[in-house]
């Protein structure tokens, strides 16, 4: 008997933790063949890099948002694309880009579904720590549509702001599933098993659609690409707040200093900044993708100024302002640092 592929979508703010709980999916989802459309904001494809390899067949979207794609056929395009039979795909899940309006991209989506696939349902991603991110649809309007409601960087809050936020997708969800999903990790089967409510279901009339497009109006994006190294200190300040105004900044890395693993990859969300050894692809140098409503030009002084200079030699002690980002267990200077010191001693002994 045919059943067509369910088609589920994954959509949150900026920086939310959809690409995290998507990877845990493609990582966790045994013999399910997963098809995977990922659109990103800004021009470099960050995240379709950070999901390939993993699915069983992805299209990445990169410059602009799907939910405002001017070609209402670009979406049905996709689908057809991944539910050919032959593509042997048992699901499809589309990651919205971070400015996405959750319901516009559902409309969008169920208008291209075609003969061969059927709307499976909305995961809502919420950062209990940055519940509402400047200039993007507020907490309650992003999960309303929803089926399910995945609450990541718990780890990130303190217990009352966590209930807060849990208490705010309660009312404006009421009823629907609502779970932790501790750097990404959901159990596959809670959005597999999903069953859409058709009485809920969306039309353009309820998105306003005439409204939409000013969702996106005060999101910028900066996009700038060196091939030159980058010097981990300079890196580092731009990070950590040297460009204020950029609430999203993530892209990969190029290090320079001799000997050491050279590609990054790095994400800044509001104040959380994280920085993990390692980068997907073959591209060499650096790409970075900020955005924030306020993000103006001036970006591009702080990024002009990264790369490593003529006669300059960054060390091991600058790195070490770097790794303040990277988790403890991948940091390498400690040990850099202790060698040094072992080495200072039996020069001096
Ligand atoms: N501490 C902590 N960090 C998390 C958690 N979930 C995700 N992150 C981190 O949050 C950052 C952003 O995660 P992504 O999965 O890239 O977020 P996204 O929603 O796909 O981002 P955009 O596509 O830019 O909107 C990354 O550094 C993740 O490692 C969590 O539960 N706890």
């Amino acid at each position: 008997m045919f059943v067509p592929v369910p088609v589920f979508v994954v959509a949150g703010p900026l920086g939310a933790g959809k690409t995290t709980v998507l990877n845990h999916l493609l990582r966790h989802s045994a013999d399910t063949r997963i098809g995977v459309i990922v659109n990103d904001f800004g021009d470099i494809d960050v995240d379709g890099l950070l999901v390939s390899g993993q699915a069983s067949s992805t299209i990445a979207v990169s410059g602009g948002c799907l939910c405002c794609a001017a070609d209402d056929g670009e979406v049905a395009a996709y689908l057809d694309r991944l539910t050919r039979p032959r593509s042997g795909i048992d699901v499809v899940v589309v990651e919205a880009s971070g400015v996405a309006e959750p319901a516009a991209l559902v409309v969008k989506v169920v208008a291209g579904l075609g003969r061969r696939a059927s709307y499976g349902g909305l995961l809502v991603v919420v950062d209990a720590e940055h519940p509402d991110p400047p200039g993007l649809p507020g907490l309650e309007e992003q999960v309303e549509p929803a089926d399910l409601v995945v609450v990541t960087k718990a780890d990130r809050v303190d217990r009352s702001a966590l209930d807060a936020v849990k208490e705010r997708v309660r009312r404006a969800a009421p009823g629907r599933p609502l779970v932790d999903a501790p750097h990404g990790a959901l159990d596959p089967s809670l959005l597999f098993d999903l069953r859409h409510d058709p009485t809920r279901q969306l039309t353009l009339g309820d998105i306003h659609a005439g409204e939409h497009a000013h969702l996106h109006t005060p999101y910028r994006t900066v996009s700038w690409r060196e091939v030159r190294p980058l010097h981990p200190r300079r890196l580092a300040h731009l990070l950590g707040d040297g460009v204020p105004e950029a609430f999203r900044i993530k892209g990969f890395v190029e290090i320079g200093i001799a000997g050491l693993p050279r590609r990054w990859t790095v994400h800044r969300v509001g104040q959380q900044v994280r920085v993990t050894p390692g980068a997907p692809g073959r591209r060499r140098g650096s790409q970075l993708v900020l955005l924030g409503p306020e993000l103006d030009g001036a970006a591009y002084d702080e990024l002009g100024a990264l790369a490593v200079g003529a006669g300059e030699e960054p060390d091991v002690y600058d790195l070490a302002v770097l790794e303040q980002f990277v988790p403890r267990r991948h940091r390498l200077s400690p040990t850099l640092l202790a060698l040094d010191e072992e080495r200072a001693l039996d020069e001096g002994a």
